[in-house]
């Protein structure tokens, strides 16, 4: 069976039949949380953001504001644990808002508990629209992490991790062309929260005044889509790809997360593939999953050290 645009066949397009206004509220994190309300929780993700970034800045080693482009916007913070030697694994982060808020200086979440345990945290700014497109945001991540293989060619590993939109920016590096970008990453594995993978229900809330995608270029940007119809295998088969979504994330989110994990069963990419796992995370929204990673203790900052240093 095909859904109405004669697509995917066998796998109904759920969104299409939403109205706008329920679209809408799908597609607005702060709606669906249950501890505090909308406001004070973005109130709260800024401020949790702003304070892990400045004690990161001020409790460890680290190089600011270093240039990967020719762009404004196209700067990153690197933060070193004790041992400042260049043989680390390296964790590299992408921010959330919708691809059209946010920064790098206030996203160092993670920055204290992963130094602590001798892993450097790159947090990585971007062209956020209206100034930035999806292509060009796409670009430029491809093009940090270009920069951080080559800065430091030595590297244990490189692990990506995205928010949110960052998450959709993050799986787009699953299909990049890094050739074009002159070195290959020593791509180690990809933690994916709370994430977007199928563009084309943006188009329809208003968040896209801004990102004013067209149909073409929200399936150009479609992880979802464009690795359904990969013809190879996108990256390393050992990779482990960890798509992660909050238990209080809208049902619209849990969807997307459990549809983009299971993409390696997709025909082309059914030999092969990579090492996808789905974890959806106990009593946190949208905004709490990102933010608990300032705490060690935190179930997701577990996996993600276990995954680096490849405890079972
Ligand atoms: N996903 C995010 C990640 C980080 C910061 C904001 C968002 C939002 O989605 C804000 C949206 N305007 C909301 O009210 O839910």
């Amino acid at each position: 069976s095909m859904d109405v645009t004669g697509e995917n066949p066998g796998r109904e397009a759920s969104w299409k039949k939403m109205s706008k206004e329920e679209l809408e509220i799908q597609y607005s994190p702060s709606g669906w949380v249950v501890r505090r309300g909308a406001e004070e929780t973005l109130r709260t993700y800024s401020q949790i953001g702003d304070e892990a970034t400045k004690r990161a800045q001020a409790t460890r080693g680290s190089l600011l504001h270093v240039p990967y482009g020719d762009r404004e916007r196209e700067r990153l913070d690197i933060y070193f644990p004790e041992d400042e030697s260049e043989a680390l694994p390296f964790f590299v982060f992408f921010h959330g808002g919708y691809w059209q808020s946010g920064s790098k200086d206030s996203s160092a979440f993670m920055v204290s508990p992963l130094t602590a345990q001798g892993v450097a945290v790159v947090v990585v700014s971007y062209d956020i629209a209206p100034k930035g497109t999806l292509d060009q945001m796409v670009d430029q991540v491809t093009q940090s992490i270009a920069f951080v293989q080559k800065r430091y060619p030595c590297n244990e590993g490189i692990y990506l991790c995205g928010h949110s939109a960052g998450a959709h920016l993050a799986a787009m590096m699953l299909l990049a062309n890094w050739t074009k970008h002159g070195a290959t990453p020593n791509l180690k594995g990809f933690f994916l929260v709370s994430g977007i993978y199928d563009l084309e229900p943006i188009m329809h809330i208003p968040e896209n005044e801004a990102l004013l995608m067209t149909l073409e270029d929200a399936q150009r940007n479609s992880p979802q889509r464009c690795l359904e119809v990969a013809l190879t295998q996108p990256v390393d088969a050992a990779c482990p790809v960890l798509v992660i979504v909050g238990q209080h994330d809208s049902p619209e989110y849990h969807r997307q997360s459990r549809e983009f994990y299971q993409v390696p069963s997709a025909p082309a990419l059914r030999r092969g593939g990579w090492k996808a796992s789905f974890e959806e995370l106990d009593d946190v929204d949208h905004f709490e999953i990102i933010w608990n990673l300032t705490q060690k203790d935190y179930v997701l900052t577990q996996m993600i050290l276990k995954t680096i240093f490849q405890e079972s």
